[in-house]
């Protein structure tokens, strides 16, 4: 980590904007705001970069990729694919991913970009003012933009306190396979990350509390990623309430109000993520620290007076993937250089001042196999919604993988004929979605996508199957 001061002095010039945190959001807050032609200061405590760079998206992706990349392979007749993974030729990999936790190319990027980069734990302490730990008070001339990501939840489980947990942290940049792993929580991170260490070599038992994996997206998809994980082995337990866990033996207890005690190595909490607004100084600009950061559509702070606090990113709660707090950050960047140079902002849905695809058009891709990638809607929200599901039962996705297993579904809006949301489960369905993605942005009717032809042979014909389902 390069841990250097980019300012040479105690003191930070004022500016025209400041940021405090350097995550993927805040970079992009930033960047967009000097391209506007602002003055931007980006404040971070630990590494440009942020939770994705180092600890989350990219290294769970450098995890997960080479047992996909097996898997896909032994799915192919003819193709010699003996032998498993080579795990430390995979934490190698990963490492070089994450720069080795050395955020330098980071910091060069943001200085070359023309932000001034300044390490440190900033805080608010007044209206356009932001004081930073040990170095000072900068004040901004008219935005200051709060991109301080979010945090892990731990639930209060007797006995968690004692014992040495595993975070999403600990899972993506351990370097050594646990004899054994359980995992709590069957969101994203749970799913993930038991896979990827399952098919590293760990005995996994995943624990969800509910009665489903991944409960934000329709049913299909987490039962498909349920056989997945029960096909490497990973024992899957719904609606198991953990009641108590301690040390024993060098590794974890856990003991579940079912009455079944197992003992593992490792105990990976993924529970999901709270919102970092604490020791932020929300309390001196009128707001209540510790819950989301609530803002609309051009990323302005809801009750706070003045147009000067925004947020973007984890921080608000919007949408949590990095892509979309991506969006979010330059739609941020763009509204305040706008109102620096005093235009009247009209923050009109799809507008480059309007983050409307928060709300209509959000993308995830969960990296398990079976991948699950998702758009807008997951389920019909009213009456005149229609959802058309179908297996993905097409010459291209025969042809992809032998005995090819998938499953799409579109969410049509009846009366205008467009397409609301699209889930796509299968191997390699990732690809399949900005295709969706587009369609829905773009409301484009049905029958004119009808057009779309898809090529022969790619798992991109289910569009056509979807369409000749929807009664086209
Ligand atoms: C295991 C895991 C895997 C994920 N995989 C994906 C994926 O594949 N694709 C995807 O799109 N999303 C993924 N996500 C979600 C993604 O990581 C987040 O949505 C994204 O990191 C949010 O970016 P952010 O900039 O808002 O916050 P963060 O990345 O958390 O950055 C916030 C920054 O602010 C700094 N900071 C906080 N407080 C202060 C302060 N007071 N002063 C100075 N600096 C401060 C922090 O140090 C941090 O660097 C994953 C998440 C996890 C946990
Ligand atoms: N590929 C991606 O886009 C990606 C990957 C990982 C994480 N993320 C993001 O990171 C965020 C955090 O993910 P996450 O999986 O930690 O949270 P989550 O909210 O998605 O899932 C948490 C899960 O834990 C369960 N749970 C809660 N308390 C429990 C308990 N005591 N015992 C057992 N289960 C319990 C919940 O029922 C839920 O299923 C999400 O917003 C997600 O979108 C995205």
């Amino acid at each position: 980590m390069n841990t250097e001061s980019t300012e040479s002095t105690e003191d930070i010039e004022d500016t025209d904007v400041v940021v405090i945190g350097g995550g993927a959001v805040g970079e992009n807050v930033a960047a967009r705001a000097v391209r506007g032609g602002l003055r931007t200061v980006l404040v971070e405590r630990e590494r440009l970069g942020g939770e994705c760079s180092y600890w989350a998206c990219i290294p769970s992706k450098a995890l997960l990729r080479p047992g996909n990349a097996l898997a896909a392979a032994r799915r192919v007749r003819g193709v010699r694919s003996e032998g498993g993974l080579d795990e430390q030729a995979v934490f190698r990999r990963r490492d070089a991913f994450v720069s080795h936790w050395d955020d330098g190319g980071q910091v060069r990027w943001a200085e070359d970009a023309g932000i001034t980069v300044v390490r440190g734990t900033a805080r608010l302490s007044g209206e356009r003012e932001v004081t930073v730990e040990g170095r000072g008070v900068v004040r901004a001339a008219h935005a200051v933009v709060v991109c301080t990501g979010s945090t892990p939840v731990v639930p209060q489980i007797p006995g968690i306190a004692d014992v040495p947990v595993w975070t999403s942290r600990e899972a993506t940049s351990a370097s050594t396979v646990p004899q054994s792993l359980a995992v709590l929580g069957g969101g994203v991170v749970g799913v993930e990350m038991a896979q990827a260490w399952a098919r590293l070599g760990a005995r996994v038992e995943l624990l969800e509390l509910g009665d489903r994996l991944l409960s934000h997206l329709p049913g299909f998809a987490g039962e498909a990623v349920a056989e997945g994980l029960r096909a490497d082995g990973v024992r899957v337990r719904l609606g198991t309430a953990v009641s108590r866990v301690a040390v024993a033996g060098g590794g974890v207890r856990i003991e579940s109000d079912d009455g079944s005690r197992i003992a593992v190595e490792r105990l990976l909490v993924a529970t999901g993520r709270k919102p970092a607004t604490t020791g932020l100084g929300l309390e001196t600009v009128g707001l209540t620290p510790g819950g989301r950061l609530s803002v609309d559509d051009t990323g302005l702070v809801s009750g706070v007076d003045g147009r000067w606090l925004y947020a973007a990113g984890d921080v608000t709660g919007r949408a949590p993937v990095t892509h979309q707090g991506k969006y979010a950050a330059r739609v941020v960047g763009d509204v305040v250089a706008a109102r620096a140079r005093g235009e009247d902002v009209r923050p009109e849905p799809w507008s480059g001042y309007a983050a409307t695809a928060d709300h209509r058009a959000a993308t995830q891709v969960v990296f398990t196999d079976p991948e699950v990638a998702s758009v807008g809607l997951p389920e019909p929200g009213q009456e005149s919604h229609r959802a058309v599901d179908l297996d993905v039962a097409v010459a291209g996705a025969a042809l992809h993988a032998d005995g090819y297993e998938g499953r799409a579904r579109l969410v049509v809006d009846t009366e205008r004929e467009i397409v609301l949301g699209a889930t796509f489960v299968g191997q390699d369905v990732a690809e399949l979605l900005h295709a969706a993605t587009v369609a829905i942005v773009g409301e484009v009717p049905l029958r004119r996508l009808w057009h779309a032809v898809p090529a022969f042979p790619t798992i991109s014909e289910v569009w056509l199957r979807l369409l000749e389902e929807y009664g086209l």
